[in-house]
């Protein structure tokens, strides 16, 4: 094997492609998997670290159209928040068709925008094209994410940020300020941050519900980002098993083995985010929406992909 080529978490940023581009790659993979069946990905193995809730996750896909396979591993350690360390740490390999490790990459950024582009994608999809008030419930590495991809999609007026710890929320705010044209300021309650939210995203290690029916608005669309093993929930039941729900996720395979939120409420999921990205979806103005956000290995490979090739192209440049 010939010298293997690592790309630290700098060289990620330096490397990492355009916000219209990652989207544009997101959605035809989104597409590539549900609607073609084209992407091989099984449902990720994730193996608890005994006596915590600190996870090592595995995540392959194969992605043919772009002549690429890879894997994920990423390490979910919530209580690294208190020792002021980052909560999730991976690498992805990135291998050719014909088995050759192509390279090796820090995993953190990815994870963090990739997240963010898709919520961003289901959210143009199915939320009020017109939407004003965004609320992100959470205010850590994901809320950063996702308000920095949200704000480029939506022209919002308001983001409103709740967080346990209100500290955290005030300094996201404070970090995220000259972000874009909007207010963007700190909630005291989910309630006050949610109250006549076009767009609402929960974002947070929480594994008790933080997300209720009435927190939520006829009509909003709702992105669930945390919450991803049986065991941990971040929406209330009642909200979960309401008529006037639809719930959409990444990957549906996944979500009946994953999602604490719908495994314990009985919830049926009733799309995947290909099929409404490809075939759009009609609804009832008063309908609330509920994406799903697993988040899927296909997306880590194809934007590792997207890596490579720029730094391909800078190297046969010089
Ligand atoms: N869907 C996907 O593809 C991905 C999902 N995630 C998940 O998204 C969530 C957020 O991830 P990060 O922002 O990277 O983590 P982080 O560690 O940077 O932030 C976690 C946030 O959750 C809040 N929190 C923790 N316990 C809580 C509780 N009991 N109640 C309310 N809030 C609580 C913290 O105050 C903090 O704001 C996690 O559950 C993570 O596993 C992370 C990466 C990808
Ligand atoms: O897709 C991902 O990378 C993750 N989903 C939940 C924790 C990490």
């Amino acid at each position: 094997m010939s010298k293997l080529l690592h790309f630290c978490a700098e060289e990620v940023t330096r490397l990492f492609p355009p916000f219209l581009v990652h989207l544009e790659a997101l959605k035809e993979t989104m597409i590539e998997y549900s609607v073609k069946e084209s992407i091989v990905q099984p449902v990720r193995q994730q193996l608890t670290v005994p006596n915590t809730a600190d996870r090592f996750i595995s995540m392959p896909a194969c992605v043919p159209s772009r002549g690429v396979m890879g894997i994920k591993v990423i390490c979910a350690v919530p209580s690294n928040k208190e020792k002021c360390l980052p909560t999730h740490l991976g690498c992805i390999q990135l291998y050719g068709l014909t088995g050759e490790l192509l390279c090796q990459m820090d995993a953190e950024e990815i994870t963090a925008k990739r997240t963010a582009i898709c919520s961003a994608l289901a959210s143009k999809a199915l939320a009020n094209p017109d939407s004003k008030i965004l609320a992100v419930i959470g205010a850590g590495v994901q809320a950063e994410s996702h308000i920095q991809a949200l704000s480029q999609l939506f022209n919002f007026s308001e983001i409103r940020v709740w967080n346990r710890t209100k500290s955290r929320a005030e300094k996201l705010v404070r970090e995220l300020h000259d972000v874009g044209n909007f207010n963007l300021c700190v909630s005291d309650t989910v309630g006050s941050a949610c109250s006549d939210a076009d767009i609402v995203c929960t974002v947070t290690s929480s594994s008790e519900p933080v997300l209720f029916k009435d927190h939520v608005k006829p009509g909003a669309h709702v992105n669930v980002v945390g919450a991803s093993s049986p065991t941990t929930r971040e929406v209330g039941d009642d909200l979960m098993l309401s008529d006037n729900l639809v719930i959409v996720a990444d990957c549906l395979n996944a979500i009946k083995l994953e999602s604490g939120d719908v495994i314990q409420s009985g919830a049926a999921p009733h799309h995947e985010l290909g099929h409404v990205l490809h075939f759009p979806l009609s609804r009832d103005p008063d309908q609330i929406t509920l994406f799903k956000n697993l988040g899927l290995a296909c997306q880590d490979v194809v934007t590792a992909h997207l890596i490579y090739k720029q730094y391909l192209s800078e190297s046969t440049r010089s």
